[in-house]
Order: C-alpha cells, then structure tokens, then sequence
C-alpha cells in the first residue's frame, strides 16, 4: 500500500507542470491533425454533420453515447493512422514493400472503426428517417 508521501509525490508541482505541458504537446498534435491532414478534416466534417442530425431529431441520451463513441473511436484511430504515415515517411522516404504493408495495416484499423461506425450511425437513424417518409 502507498505511503502518504508516495502519493503527494505523485502529484507535486513538478508532475502536475508536466501533465499540463504534454496537454499542450497534444494540442499541438490536435491543431495539425485540424489543418493539414484532410482525411481527418473529413472525418471531422462527417462527425459534425451527424451532431446536427443528433440535434435536429433529438435523439435520446444512450444514442448521443453511441454517436459520439463511434466518432471519438474513428477520429482517434484516424489520428493515430496520420501518426503511423509521419514515422513511416520519416524513417522511409522511398518506396518500401515493408512501410506499404504497416500503412495499409493502419488504414485497416481505420476502416474496421469506421465500418462499425457506419452499422451505429445506420441502426440509429433508419428509424427516425423512416418515421419523416
Ligand atoms: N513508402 C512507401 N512504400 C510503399 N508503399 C507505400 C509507401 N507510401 C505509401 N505506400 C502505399 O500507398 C498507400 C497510401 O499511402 P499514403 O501515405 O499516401 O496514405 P493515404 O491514405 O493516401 O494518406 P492520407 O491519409 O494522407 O490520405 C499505403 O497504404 C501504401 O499501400
């Protein structure tokens, strides 16, 4: 069991400068991801249309989990995709069966979280267009 003084050591001023300082690294990432990668502005774009959607029909609150679930899981692996894309061209500008393979890997965990995106986003608002036609 922790002593009382291991546990302010884990929170002294110094951990908490650090914690606040690679919120700021993440910013950063977060504002790059924002302006320079496209798939990620589409992804983004998508996200947006859908919470006016979730607005515009009201859906209830166990839908907006789901919803916004589905989006944080797309545009985080997104991210983490871009991330993958940045270290293979840095480690690897020229053509590379090996770098092609670990891209596509990424791009797949891309498309697995964004498939079953797709099946929530589908199941949650087949039956309010049905109930609008
Ligand atoms: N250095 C490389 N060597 C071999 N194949 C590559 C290389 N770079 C890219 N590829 C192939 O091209 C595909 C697309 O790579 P790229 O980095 O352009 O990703 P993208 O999905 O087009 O990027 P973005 O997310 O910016 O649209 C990869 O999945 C891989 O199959």
């Amino acid at each position: 069991m922790l002593s009382i003084k291991e546990i302010s050591s884990m929170f002294n001023l110094k951990t908490i400068k650090e914690r606040i300082k690679s919120l700021d690294y993440a910013w950063k990432g977060l504002t790059y991801l924002f302006l320079k990668e496209d798939s990620f502005k589409f992804q983004l774009l998508f996200s947006f249309i859908f919470i006016l959607l979730g607005f515009y029909f009201n859906i209830t609150n166990a839908e907006w989990f789901a919803q916004l679930g589905v989006m944080a899981l797309v545009l985080s692996i997104e991210g983490i995709n871009s991330a993958v894309e940045q270290l293979s061209d840095y480690i690897q500008p020229n053509y590379d069966e090996k770098i092609g393979k670990i891209k596509d890997i990424a791009a797949g965990a891309v498309m697995v979280a964004g498939i079953f995106a797709f099946v929530v986003l589908l199941i949650l608002y087949i039956p309010y267009l049905l109930a609008i036609i």
